[in-house]
């Protein structure tokens, strides 16, 4: 991280400047370098605290990927309706004359757009998610990216004829070198404190719940989902890299992600998929029906094999089966799907899990398939439109990005959406926990309510409860 590397950035900003001068338009340019030296995700994510709070991301998909992002070189947010292909649109039409400099190679890498969705753009805002837009997209000035274990950062920058060059190098160096210093042992910073934990309207969801129940067989609908909050709180404010650390710690197999506005940032671990794009490969997958996981392994083993069976959860399971496959039918082909769902192990729960793969039709891009799928029923519901209507409703509170489409996306149309559910808003020293579950015509209101609570130990933990 020799500071005289950098000097190919000056140069790659002049010649931004030049375009922009001969197109008399903003022109965004990225340059992508690999780091010898390396910084971890979470360590940048945490140099990041004091320059950058309120506009950092962070987003791994729990395998060999994570994405850390610094600033917003260009924002992407759209109204209400054909909010995804708007945003699309919009990046595409920056990505026409963007000037691209560096390691090209890599998926991730380049200009990146990083960001998500909210559940249901039609839902009456609260003061709740008052920090977060409906959707917000944004290009990081500064992305790191982890692929295996090669490190890549990419700076970007929006620059017009008038940009004072010079000036906006010498800012990004400094901040640059901020982002990417050691950091100190963090470990023993984090705070043992006693968590107040508060389920909010419970009687009322129990209520609710019955209600769907009701609906749905009176054939209004196939299947709901309903979810309620928690309210968690402490005397010191809950940090978000310390959040995020607990989260890689004890869910590894999940998708790890925290978006911070303002002074809220929204964290979670979610098992979920909603789609990723490899060029024309695409995965998705459908995640429905819960049980507990065994305290032994034999236990395990039960409760496992008692899911596979369980006809109430099939049925979760096999709504959310048939509409995923009816998208990939119609915008890919080759489509495969083993027949019958196995189990998704994370280390509260087990899922019925069947993971479908396809290839692309050729036109297809990720936007389209995010705008398909988003809401599945596994966060929706069976009918799409009448259960969100439902929902919309019903529900006591405002979803904001919980259960939505929360990922990114390079300047390849290469990228990946997770489902953000296991998570919580967090604000000082309060997070408010977002949990949920698909009902059906069989679903029993407590059995529904002890699988939310089960779904809301990670988070828990991850804020210092329980252990
Ligand atoms: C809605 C949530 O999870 C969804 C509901 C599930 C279910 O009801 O069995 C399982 C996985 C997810 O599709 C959540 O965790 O908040
Ligand atoms: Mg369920």
């Amino acid at each position: 991280m020799i500071i005289e590397k950098q000097l190919e950035w000056l140069d790659c900003l002049k010649e931004g400047c030049q375009k922009a001068q001969k197109l008399s338009k903003q022109i965004l340019v990225s340059f992508t370098k690999r780091l010898q030296e390396t910084v971890t995700p979470l360590d940048f994510f945490e140099n990041g605290r004091h320059t950058f709070r309120g506009s950092r991301m962070y987003w791994s998909d729990g395998q060999d990927m994570v994405l850390a992002g610094a600033g917003a070189a260009a924002t992407y947010a759209a109204g209400i309706d054909n909010r995804t292909l708007a945003v699309e649109t919009a990046w595409k039409e920056t990505l026409e004359d963007a000037l691209i400099f560096g390691d090209k190679q890599v998926r991730g890498t380049g200009p990146v757009l990083m960001g998500g969705f909210s559940f249901d753009p039609w839902r009456e805002k609260t003061s709740l998610w008052n920090n977060f837009r409906q959707n917000e997209c944004i290009v990081p000035q500064f992305l790191l990216t982890k692929k295996q274990n090669n490190y890549y950062l990419t700076f970007s920058a929006l620059v017009n004829e008038q940009t004072d060059i010079d000036r906006l190098y010498r800012q990004m160096i400094e901040k640059y070198n901020e982002l990417t210093s050691k950091c100190q042992e963090r470990s023993d910073a984090h705070i043992e404190e006693s968590l107040n934990i508060t389920e909010n309207e419970k009687e009322r969801w129990l209520d609710i719940v019955e209600k769907a129940v009701t609906d749905i067989k009176r054939q209004a609908m196939e299947k709901v989902v309903l979810s309620r909050t928690l309210t968690v709180t402490r005397e010191t404010p809950f940090d978000t890299t310390e959040v995020l650390e607990r989260l890689q710690e004890k869910q590894s197999h999940s998708f790890i992600f925290a978006v911070e506005r303002g002074d809220s940032a929204f964290i979670g671990a979610t098992p979920e998929r909603l789609i990723k794009k490899s060029g024309n490969q695409i995965k998705t997958m459908c995640l429905a029906g819960s049980i507990a996981r065994g305290k032994t392994m034999e236990e395990d083993k039960k409760l496992g094999e008692a899911l596979l069976n369980d006809e109430k959860n099939l049925a979760e399971h096999q709504t959310v089966v048939n509409m995923i496959s009816d998208v990939m039918e119609r915008l890919c082909r080759s489509v495969y799907k083993p027949p019958a769902p196995a189990l998704y192990k994370v280390k509260d729960v087990q899922h019925l899990y069947t993971p479908i793969s396809a290839e692309a039709n050729d036109d297809i891009t990720l936007f389209a398939f995010v705008d398909k799928l988003h809401p599945t029923p596994a966060l929706g519901g069976e009918p799409k439109e009448k259960a969100v209507k439902w929902i919309r409703e019903n529900e006591t509170y405002e979803r904001g990005w919980y259960g939505s489409p929360l990922g990114w996306v390079d300047s390849r149309g290469d990228g990946e959406f997770s489902v953000a559910i296991r998570s919580a808003l967090v604000k000082g020293n309060t997070a408010t926990l977002f949990v949920g579950c698909g009902i059906v015509a069989d679903s029993d209101p407590l059995s529904e309510l002890n699988e939310t609570k089960m779904k809301a130990r990670p988070m828990i933990t991850a804020l210092g409860g329980f252990e």
